[in-house]
């Protein structure tokens, strides 16, 4: 197999295994050569690479040994080779593709540009599509990195980086872990955070949290959004912590990441060594309200100060940004509003969404933005929305928006939340048990505002009661309301596609006759889980599950209790259809 095959084929299987943004941020602009007979990925600059290295490398390599096991192993280095798109669904051109195909699900290949939610430009620097077009002298590099081999599970150790080294990702945990903490120091009661697994402890603890979630109402509280937290606040903010207008409580190593925020975090750290990058210039974050876009951004201007102290950044929210506007505009002192904000190194102007429609300002802005990018000064912009749904601002500010790095955050998955939750019971100085935790994380979701409102609260009764520890009973008792409100009952027909979905199966097959064991066991599992998530009676399931008799439902579930004892793979995908079927 050659190169030029092979390449499109992992692009495919990456695809399928990453998330849409993933892909395009990461894989998507990469391209292939051949040095010396040894098979080349060129990533295009130093932050791709060290992206490449810390998260991809081993996915690359296990493609490899999935598509040509007998090829050589690949090499990384910094440069621009041949550009290739993905393979699409159903290659036949090579043996090696009845692997491929058969474990990818059926899903379009997207390039880069043809993304439903970016427009041409965005998510790519200009020079992007450059890198489509081989050429002899493209493939020369600007430095002259040794060729290190991808193997699996080893980060590129080897390759020498000429700018200032990016720290991988498992770097940059180890040295968040070692900065100051800029949160008060813990009292002795409260137990160092901890990363939770929690699937390990999911299926142990799981009759305890529906026992919490099925508890009826004590009382018809208002839901959580009453406990929105106040953003935190300096009590005696320093005369420079005032000039920049960012919170110091906002920083990476207050921030938990997670699959939601990871490739945000990453650019974020990297703009904060190195602002003004053509490529993530503007940065602009977008999602869904309380997702953590203030606190990112803040966090990449206090490190961007930490890094470089003669910096000048400021945050400001485009409210204040528009009321700031209208009184120079009404004082007449245009001059002064100008100079205040051309300044800066780094501006951040949150929640763009509040420019639309204020013509004179999104034209003020236009100059502003004009100015910062074409000084190479960074900016980062909020919004709720992506750039293209902004219908009333200007368009000429929509597609610059467009020019650098469009990012959506996702709402935090459950580990996530259990990790924050963890993260914010220690800073406030009470231990959090794990099943506690995980309650609250399986049944506040959407957001981490509404997460730490449910937090606050339980903190609440955790002190009123003077009690030192939070546990499931507390938990659950302090936010019954809330969870009656938010919780919205698992269905079989949930469990039913959820269980389809995992073993790639069509939910027709569970329902149907067919007894070959990769129908049978999924279908007992689904009947197992379904047991174990509703209040449904045996008869019941073997009414959903295809008309069964109620002593094939206890076949099944005899079975699957037998399994989970013997059989610890097939315990991990019922832990994980657990948590999946709750999602
Ligand atoms: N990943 C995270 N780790 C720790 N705390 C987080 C994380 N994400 C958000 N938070 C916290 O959640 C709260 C809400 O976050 P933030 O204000 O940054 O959200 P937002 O996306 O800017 O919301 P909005 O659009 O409503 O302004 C803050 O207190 C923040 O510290």
């Amino acid at each position: 197999m050659t190169l030029a095959e092979f390449w499109p084929q992992c692009l495919r299987l990456l695809h399928a295994e990453l998330s849409e943004q993933q892909f395009k941020l990461a894989i998507a602009p990469l391209t292939v050569g051949m040095e010396n007979g040894a098979w080349v990925v060129y990533a295009k600059n130093q932050f791709a690479a060290n992206l490449l290295r810390a998260q991809y490398a081993d996915k690359i390599e296990s493609a490899r040994q999935k598509i040509a096991p007998d090829a050589p192993p690949l090499h990384i280095k910094i440069g621009t080779g041949e550009h290739h798109a993905a393979a699409p669904a159903a290659p036949n051109h090579t043996p090696q593709h009845t692997v491929a195909t058969t474990v990818l699900p059926e899903t379009p290949v997207q390039t880069p540009n043809n993304t439903p939610d970016t427009p041409p430009s965005a998510d790519a620097p200009p020079h992007a599509a450059n890198s489509a077009n081989t050429s002899a002298k493209n493939k020369k590099t600007p430095a002259k990195p040794r060729l290190c081999p991808i193997r699996s599970g080893q980060l590129f150790p080897d390759i020498p980086l000429p700018d200032a080294p990016l720290p991988t990702a498992r770097a940059m945990r180890s040295s968040a872990a070692e900065k100051p903490a800029k949160t008060p120091p813990l009292p002795a009661a409260a137990p160092p955070a901890r990363e939770y697994n929690a699937r390990e402890i999911i299926a142990r603890r799981l009759n305890n949290l529906r026992g919490g979630n099925s508890a009826p109402p004590k009382s018809p509280a208002p839901p959580a959004k009453d406990h929105k937290p106040a953003k935190p606040k300096h009590e005696q903010p320093d005369p420079r912590q005032k000039a920049t207008n960012l919170s110091g409580e906002y920083t990476f190593d207050s921030l938990v990441e997670g699959k939601g925020n990871h490739l945000a975090v990453a650019i974020a750290k990297n703009i904060a060594e190195k602002p003004g990058d053509s490529m993530y210039n503007p940065f602009f974050i977008y999602g869904s309200t309380g997702l953590g876009k203030t606190h990112l951004t803040q966090a990449t201007g206090n490190a961007l100060l930490r890094h470089l102290p003669t910096a000048r950044a400021r945050y400001v929210h485009a409210n204040e940004y528009l009321k700031n506007f209208m009184a120079h505009a009404r004082n007449k002192t245009w001059d002064n509003f100008k100079q205040q904000y051309l300044q800066y190194d780094l501006l951040i102007l949150d929640d763009i969404q509040f420019l639309q429609g204020k013509e004179r300002t999104m034209e003020e802005f236009f100059i502003l933005f004009e100015h910062y990018r074409d000084n190479g000064r960074q900016i980062i912009l909020t919004c709720d929305q992506h750039p293209n749904s902004l219908t009333h601002m200007a368009k000429r500010l929509v597609s610059r928006f467009s020019w650098g790095m469009t990012l959506k955050l996702e709402p935090p998955e459950l580990e996530m939340r259990v990790n924050i939750l963890a993260r914010k019971a220690q800073s406030a100085g009470v231990a959090l048990a794990e099943d506690a935790a995980l309650f609250i994380a399986q049944n506040i979701k959407q957001n981490v505002r509404e997460l730490e409102g449910a937090l606050n609260r339980v903190l609440a009764r955790c002190r009123f009661e003077q009690r030192k520890r939070i546990d499931i009973d507390l938990a659950s008792d302090a936010l019954q309301d809330i969870i009656s409100v938010t919780h919205t009952p698992v269905t079989a027909e949930k469990i039913m596609k959820t269980v389809a979905d995992f073993h790639q199966i069509r939910v027709s097959d569970l329902l149907g006759k067919k007894r070959s064991r990769n129908i049978a066991r999924p279908r007992q599992l689904a009947m197992a889980i379904t047991k174990e998530l509703t209040n449904m009676s045996l008869p019941a399931i073997g009414e959903v599950f295809g008309g069964r008799d109620h002593t094939t439902v206890m076949h099944a579930l005899k079975t699957i209790d037998k399994l989970l004892d013997e059989d610890q793979s097939l315990r991990q995908d019922y832990d994980k259809l657990l948590i999946l079927a709750q999602h």
